[in-house]
């Protein structure tokens, strides 16, 4: 376990990937900036970090192409709102190239970073700060995440499926046959933020980002056992069409 100074009290920063397309959710633009009850997704995410006291600043990694969180966050950049325009190929890749920024601007090995998605814009600063409550006393850090209620089915190529279940499928129907029940004892859905010290979390992406979905992931790899902190449902991530009116209606029935 790597150990970091005693009596040097951490700070706290946030990073946000926003480098992404969205590919899946069928949006017209880069999901982070479809309008979403009066103002764009991501201006919903930064204001639930902004209104965490604990949080120094907010590091935003955008794609080098990006030409719309200008206008999507007017006045964001200041001294608790920082832009990098060093967004990866991939999420992973988008996260480590943020870490390096965040350690140019003065972060220590020591700081807690959280990072937190763009995409899950229905985050509260109280989820938030449950989480630095429970991770800052901790040598690991850990991430928000949910155990899963739902019974897990393990999923199958339809392609080798009989004929006549064949004829009678739904044209509509996704295309996979269940092809085992997975236990979900024990079973957590991750969310973010994930939040581990910058000198932990850098060294572990650094390993390799292949294959990798989030931060806990990389640092899991070098052996460590993150905390699970439980989160709420609604903290979820908008990835697919249907979910920008689910996310609307919650987000308008909070003001
Ligand atoms: N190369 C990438 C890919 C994703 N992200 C960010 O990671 C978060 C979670 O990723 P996801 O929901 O998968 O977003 P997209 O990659 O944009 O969506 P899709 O996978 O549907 O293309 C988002 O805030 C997204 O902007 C990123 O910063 N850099
Ligand atoms: C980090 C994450 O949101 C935790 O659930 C998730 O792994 C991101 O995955 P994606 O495929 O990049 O959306």
């Amino acid at each position: 376990m790597t150990t970091f100074p005693i009596g040097l009290e951490p700070r706290c920063f946030a990073l946000v990937p926003a480098a992404g397309v969205g590919s899946r959710s069928g949006a017209d633009r880069p999901k982070q900036y479809v309008p979403l009850a009066g103002r764009a997704m991501i201006a919903h995410t930064l204001a639930a970090l902004a209104g965490v006291p604990r949080i120094e600043a907010t590091l935003v990694v955008l794609s080098d192409e990006d030409d719309q969180f200008d206008t999507a966050v007017p006045g964001f950049e200041g001294d608790r709102g920082w832009v990098a325009r060093c967004g990866g190929a991939t999420r992973a890749e988008t996260v480590a190239n943020g870490l390096q920024v965040l350690r140019e601007r003065g972060v220590q090995p020591h700081d807690w970073v959280l990072v937190h998605d763009a995409a899950r814009c229905l985050i509260r600063p109280e989820w938030i700060e449950r989480l630095i409550e429970a991770c800052d006393p901790d040598e690991v850090g850990g991430l928000l995440a949910l155990p899963v209620a739902d019974t897990l089915k393990d999923g199958c190529s339809d392609a080798g499926a009989n004929a006549s279940a064949n004829a009678n499928a739904n044209a509509n129907a996704a295309s996979a046959r269940v092809a085992g029940t997975v236990d979900r004892r024990g079973k957590w859905a991750a969310q973010t933020p994930q939040m581990f010290r910058w000198g932990l979390l850098a060294p572990a992406l650094a390993q390799g980002v292949d294959g990798i979905t989030d931060e806990a992931s990389a640092v899991e790899a070098l052996g460590h056992r993150p905390l699970l902190v439980e989160a709420s449902m609604e903290n979820f991530k908008v990835t697919y069409p249907a979910d920008f009116a689910l996310a609307e209606r919650l987000l308008r029935s909070r003001s």
